[in-house]
């Protein structure tokens, strides 16, 4: 299949004899080795498995090699450490890429699995802004926040892309959160200025600018290493254009990243169409507003046209998919094959809590049961295959928020983000036969995997889950 390689191949980048190997930097000690098998997406392939390799972690968290184990005993002299200390994986074991959740509501994670019921307007007003108004209440915060934060680690989602609420110290909290349990996050403070629906739950626009700039300065002064604030107007219908303006100068001026929601319901395309009539699109909407960066990723896009998707691509800007959320709200079906072909950044989200689930395992299964969906609509459009979403979940969403120059896959250099996942735990929730090699081991941890068989997770290095306190 076009984009798999499943095995190290003879012209990969592990080829290079360790004798002809330099350390470029003398001063990294090297903190973990893992042998074994390691399973990540390049951009020349979906899914690549290096089997019988080592990969060296160094004390900054960073990938200090990936090589063929056969040159363990040199390596382990070149970079000073023991082969004792090497960590070996099991027969059904392997290491894989963090997931990257690129569209996550930590505010509405109490009421996950329930409230499905209505149509996106609707659900917002019945069900979510009566929730998001309740965190002035920083004890309620606390306990929601901290509770998303730790089931979504323990899920391997190693990066969340989060909205919070309108409420500046709840939103410093969730980063706070974050940092504390050692997820790498970007945290969105959210702004909305026009609320008809709940006019208890928004803020003015001058408040919503000076809490935007208060949040974005109190999180960056705490320098979290890995916790970032993301500039984050709601959506078109809850924001005034000058409020967009105004957000969209914000974030340009300071380099910020841009999450926003867009095309998630037809009734709010055509909501977006009565209130900026001046815009030719809803794509429009954000970039005449300076919106669309290449540090923008807007979820869902489901309804968007072909037109959009080129503005998409010439922006730079990125989509998140939910399916999840997508059918449960009944919003529509993203043609991720599309999006593809306009070369337009895609990763996935779980949208919590329009989307049921906080495991990006589910956001996986239900971007092919979309995407077979689409296929059954259409028989002439090429169904996603299991290592085209596994890419998604991983360096597609590093990609989509511009952060895969620090993480995505197994690379040198880049930031140790990564899952030990074992197929084979005791009671757990897949059975293995006879003669199954590593592409059926991964299949099924995909499709029938949960967070029993993520042993370890590790962000930058540090090893998060398990916690330290369970
Ligand atoms: N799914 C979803 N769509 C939105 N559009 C604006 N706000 C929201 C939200 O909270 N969830
Ligand atoms: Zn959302």
């Amino acid at each position: 299949m076009q984009g798999v390689t499943y095995k190290c191949s003879e012209k990969s980048h592990l080829t290079k004899s360790v004798s002809i190997m330099n350390r470029n930097d003398t001063t990294a000690r090297i903190a973990h080795v893992f042998r074994g098998t390691f399973v990540h997406s390049t951009s020349r392939a979906a899914v690549e498995m290096l089997q019988d390799c080592v990969l060296g972690v160094d004390d900054q968290g960073k990938i200090a090699f990936v090589e063929k184990d056969q040159d363990v005993d040199n390596l382990s002299k070149l970079w000073g450490f023991e082969t004792s200390d090497i960590k070996q994986l099991g027969q059904y074991e392997f290491l894989m890429p963090g997931m990257v959740d690129t569209h996550i509501h930590a505010s509405q994670y109490s009421y996950t699995g329930t409230a499905l019921d209505l149509p996106l307007l609707e659900w917002l007003k019945t069900y979510t802004f009566p929730v998001e108004a309740k965190y002035n209440d920083l004890e309620f915060a606390n306990n929601v926040y901290t509770k998303v934060v730790r089931r979504t680690l323990k899920n391997g989602t190693t990066t969340a892309c989060y909205f919070a609420t309108i409420h500046t110290d709840a939103s410093l909290l969730l980063g706070e959160l974050a940092d504390k349990f050692g997820q790498r996050a970007l945290v969105g403070k959210v702004c909305m200025d026009c609320n008809s629906g709940v006019p208890q739950y928004k803020e003015s626009s001058s408040e919503c600018k000076e809490e935007t700039d208060r949040f974005i300065k109190e999180l960056l002064k705490k320098e979290y290493p890995k916790v970032k604030p993301v500039v984050t107007p709601r959506f078109a219908p809850s924001c005034s254009s000058s409020l967009l303006s105004e957000l969209g100068e914000i974030a340009n001026s300071n380099k910020l990243r841009i999450q926003s929601h867009i095309s998630e319901n037809k009734g709010e395309v055509e909501l977006v169409r009565t209130l900026f009539p001046d815009c030719k699109s809803y794509t429009d909407v954000y970039l005449k507003h300076k919106l669309l960066t290449d540090r923008t990723v807007m979820a869902h896009g489901c309804h968007l046209t072909d037109e959009e998707l080129e503005i998409f691509h010439e922006t730079g800007s990125a989509i998140s998919h939910c399916p999840n959320s997508n059918i449960s709200i009944c919003s529509g079906m993203l043609n991720v094959r599309n999006v593809l072909n306009h070369k337009v950044k895609l990763g996935l989200g779980t949208d919590v809590a329009g989307g049921y689930s906080p495991s990006m395992l589910d956001a996986m299964r239900r971007t092919l049961d979309t995407s077979k969906a689409l296929t059954i609509q259409d028989p002439q459009l090429k169904t996603l295959s299991f290592e085209e979403v596994f890419r998604l979940a991983t360096l597609g969403g590093s990609e989509a928020l511009s952060l895969d120059d620090q993480i995505g896959n197994f690379v040198v250099g880049k930031d140790f983000d990564a899952l030990r996942v074992n197929v084979c735990v005791p009671d757990g929730p897949i059975d293995l036969f006879p003669g199954e090699g590593p592409k059926v081991i991964l299949e099924k941890f995909l499709n029938l995997g949960d967070d029993r068989n993520i042993t370890e997770v590790y962000v930058a290095g540090r090893r998060v889950v398990p916690f330290t306190d369970a």
